[in-house]
């Protein structure tokens, strides 16, 4: 083969071509053995060396992200102000300011960190483990805890989980694509190798790639960051595009910043032209900036997205990449494979036509190396292989030639043993033994029988010469046929109701499978799926990506797809502006996965499928992915709440205090009010990621839409904003309240009505017809509510700057503060719609 001279992007060479010096030599390098490693030895090297591992995926410490927020600048300027007033004797101000910053640093802190433990914990949970040979024997291992010189079995299927030589590899081969760009898969044996390029390297797995054919034994050479993956490739591999709705939610952030940045300095130069003081006038300004800033919004997002991880673990869904939560709730459109999913997986051989079929799939099945597939174990399971045979050579099963062979010889016959899909195989035949060979015929037959639901191989032979030696596919020509195995999946009861439920929540259900297309169509009326349309591999292999994208929309079925078919027709959707899901499990099914919005597999799935996805099912059931999609959109639900929230009062507060303070002589709040305003704010919205969800809110699909979020604002905000001058109005002209009275008076109305207007916004319908809030939710925005009322009325208030209000003022704000939810109730029908 000639793709390591035509790959792309070759890497360069690394600094030791450790696969030059020979199996023999590497294993007295290493002090190790094709035994294995004593787990005493592998503890001891574990600790000098380092986990196996490129990423660092232990969550920062807590000090380090204590610091970390020290040194945002909206902190880090209040930390000087809090300096600023106490050097010039303000010391109330000065412990207010430093108490506040502390209390909101360490609730945000505490309750990230908490939240991306656990959800950590879970993903650990479904971590690929290598079979290492310790102690003499195989076991399961974390991959972290590999060493140099463990020996780790491999199949097919399986992830390579450091860099190292193959002691043993039986029709192994790699895929190597992460690593060389190089799609077709690289075969891989042991023995000697001149060549320095990794790319040359016929005898070396490297980390990161995947065996997709094959067994190997492999001698690890290599671990973390001194393999070739955490060399080269670590931080491309790791990082992922940003989802749509990160995307959003960031581009939200940066807008308030900017509009906080341009506010502040305005603010601060209008009270200097006016000649106010400047150090009062310059710490009221920072202090807006802070109540401006969605300093929460980060935390929000990882705690409601752990939150919705653990009740998803509940549910049987593992997430793995938090943010896929979103993507699973904005999901509409979902591919699956079709063994497992939708069928039992349970796969029985129904006939096999004559006996002589039989007895040659089974030494085709049972002779070949690596983990025999479904297919061969039913056919095992039929006929055990015949007592005799042994395999000389094989021509591993490919997904694209979706046959397999294997050089057998015994009763004194030398023989190639083909099985594969009907017209792979029947393209290689040029007869058939022991009747005629009418290649349509028996076409047609397969068609037929596929149309009953039963899944074909074609079973053909071929007597080898001595002299002809058995190297590659070239060998499968001038093949005698033999005749059809045919087995059985039976649909699985439970899909049928599964898709249907996928359906009411909007997702629609596309088959893509590499069974023929009979088969699939039986399928689908057994379980009468309602699905419509039809394109096969080869149909698809004559489009371009523009051609496909054109059909995807229409056809609900895909029969006969090679693997990057399956990830083709999965990008000509996202290219349609679909937000789309995979669920599989094979190693075919990887490349789809990977692509996917929502990647997904299946606990039992093979490891190359699980660790391109981004969820894994623990039952491989579709029913738990409708209740995985539910928790996504319920977390994307509570989110939006805190995006509204923040959006709608407090920045209409924030805006018409700017406004406030230069129509008055004095400050609508001292800098210190703010901050404490800001922060009772924050605890009350602490609740929100417990927060139940209405029942409309997981009814469809949803993903980020700016515009919604700008409506919501545009009618919210003003609304807010209207009300808080008629406040100022009220107390100033109408009361002629003082500069104490009129700061309690206004802290108490902005409390209430930015903690209030939760229970109205969390829903899109009546507030008295929703699901009622979650208790968290209301003792957290009550609690802070009547904190907030016992510090502006309490004992404590002159310390806090607060003066008593007599009781016309506090009806009068009374009455302002359910003015303003009856209008907001009014109109946020409006703004949500
Ligand atoms: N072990 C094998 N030996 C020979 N041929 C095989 C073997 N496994 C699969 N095939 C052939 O390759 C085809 C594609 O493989 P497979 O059915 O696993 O694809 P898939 O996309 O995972 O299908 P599904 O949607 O059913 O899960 C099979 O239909 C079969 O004809
Ligand atoms: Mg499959």
């Amino acid at each position: 083969m000639l793709h390591a001279s035509l790959s792309p992007r070759q890497p360069p060479p690394v600094e030791d071509p450790f696969w030059t010096q020979g199996a023999e030599a590497l294993l007295a390098r290493l002090g190790a053995t094709p035994a294995g490693l004593a787990e005493a030895e592998a503890a001891r090297r574990l600790t000098t060396l380092g986990r196996n591992a490129v990423a660092d995926p232990v969550p920062a410490a807590i000090a380090l992200k204590v610091l970390r927020r020290l040194a945002e600048p909206l902190v880090a300027i209040l930390l000087v102000a809090a300096l600023v007033s106490g050097l010039t004797g303000d010391w109330p101000g000065f412990g207010i300011i430093l108490g506040i910053v502390g209390v909101s640093v360490a609730l945000d802190v505490v309750q990230e960190h908490r939240a991306e433990q656990a959800a950590a914990r879970l993903r650990d949970s479904v971590a690929v483990r290598a079979t290492a040979r310790r102690d003499g024997q195989a076991r399961p291992v974390p991959v972290e805890s590999l060493v140099p010189g463990d020996v780790v079995e491999l199949a097919a299927g399986a992830l390579v989980p450091a860099d190292g030589i193959l002691l043993v590899g039986e029709g192994a081969q790699a895929n190597e694509a992460l690593l060389t760009g190089e799609p077709y898969p690289a075969p891989k044996r042991p023995g000697p190798c001149a060549g320095t390029n990794p790319a040359e390297a016929g005898n070396a797995l490297f980390a990161g790639t995947a065996l997709v054919a094959g067994s190997a034994v492999m001698l690890v050479v290599a671990t973390g960051h001194a393999t070739r993956l955490g060399g080269v490739a670590a931080a491309l591999a790791a990082r992922r595009p940003a989802t749509a709705f990160e995307r959003g939610l960031r581009g939200l952030g940066l807008l308030i910043l900017r509009l906080t940045a341009f506010l502040v300095l305005f603010v601060l130069l209008a009270h200097l032209a006016f000649h106010r003081p400047a150090l009062e006038s310059f710490l009221f300004a920072v202090a807006l900036a802070v109540g401006l800033t969605p300093e929460l919004l980060p935390m929000v997002t990882t705690v409601t997205l752990s939150r919705g991880a653990l009740r998803m673990a509940r549910k049987q869904v593992v997430v793995k990449r938090l943010a896929a939560i979103h993507d699973l709730g904005a999901m509409d459109v979902l591919c699956t494979d079709k063994t497992g999913t939708l069928t039992e997986a349970r796969i029985a051989l129904a006939d096999a036509g004559s006996p002589e079929v039989l007895r040659m799939a089974a030494l085709n099945a049972g002779l070949a190396g690596g983990l025999p597939t479904p297919l061969d174990a039913a056919i095992l399971a039929a006929q055990p292989v015949p007592a005799g045979w042994r395999a000389l050579a094989e021509v591993p099963f490919g997904f694209e030639r979706r046959r397999s062979s294997v050089l057998v010889e015994g009763d004194g016959q030398r023989r190639l043993v083909v099985k594969g899909a009907p017209e792979a195989v029947l393209a290689a035949c040029t007869r058939a033994e022991g009747h005629d060979f009418d290649r349509a015929a028996l076409l047609a037959e397969a068609e037929a029988r596929g149309a009953e639901g039963l899944r074909l191989l074609g079973v053909a032979v071929r007597a080898v010469p001595e002299e002809e030696s058995v190297t590659g596919p070239e060998a499968e020509r001038d093949l005698a046929f033999l005749g059809f195995c045919a087995f059985l999946d039976p649909p699985k009861a439970s899909a049928g109701r599964a898709v249907a439920r996928l359906a009411a929540l909007g997702i629609r259900t596309k088959i893509v499978s590499g069974d023929a297309a009979p088969v699939v169509r039986h399928l689908v009326q057994a379980l009468g799926l309602p699905a419509q349309g039809m394109l096969t591999g080869e149909e698809i292999a004559r489009m371009d990506d523009h051609a496909l994208a054109a059909r995807v929309e229409q056809v609900d079925l895909y029969a006969r797809v090679s693997p990057d078919q399956k990830r083709r027709i999965l990008l000509a959707l996202k290219a349609r502006g679909h937000t789309v899901g995979f669920i599989g499990d094979g190693i075919n099914d990887a490349p789809a996965i990977h692509a996917a919005d929502a990647g997904i597999s299946v606990q039992e799935a093979t490891e190359v499928a699980r660790a391109a996805a981004d969820l894994i099912l623990l039952a491989p059931d579709l029913g738990v992915l409708a209740e995985g999609v539910e928790e996504g959109r319920r977390t994307y639900a509570n989110v939006m709440k805190y995006v509204r929230m923040g959006t709608s009062s407090n920045f209409g507060n924030m805006l018409s205090m700017a406004v406030a303070s230069l129509a008055i002589p004095f400050l609508p709040l001292l800098p210190a009010q703010i901050l404490l305003n800001n922060l009772l704010y924050d605890v009350s919205e602490l609740g929100i990621p417990f927060d139940a969800v209405d029942e409309a809110d997981l009814a469809t699909p949803h993903g980020w839409d700016m515009r919604q979020v700008l409506r919501f604002t545009l009618v919210m905000g003003p609304l807010s904003s209207a009300f808080d001058l008629a406040t100022f109005a009220l107390l100033f002209w109408g009361f002629g309240a003082g500069a104490e009275e009129f700061r309690t008076a206004w802290f108490v109305e902005s409390m209430a009505t930015q903690v209030l207007v939760i229970f109205l916004i969390r829903t899109a319908g009546p507030a008295w017809r929703a699901t009622p809030p979650h208790p968290a939710l209301v003792a957290t925005s009550l609690g802070a509510l009547a904190v907030a009322l016992a510090l502006a009325l309490g004992p404590l208030a002159p310390v806090l700057g607060f003066a008593p209000l007599p009781g016309g003022m506090l009806a009068a704000l009374l009455a302002l503060v359910v003015l303003y939810l009856a209008a907001a109730e009014r109109l946020k029908r409006v703004a949500v719609a």
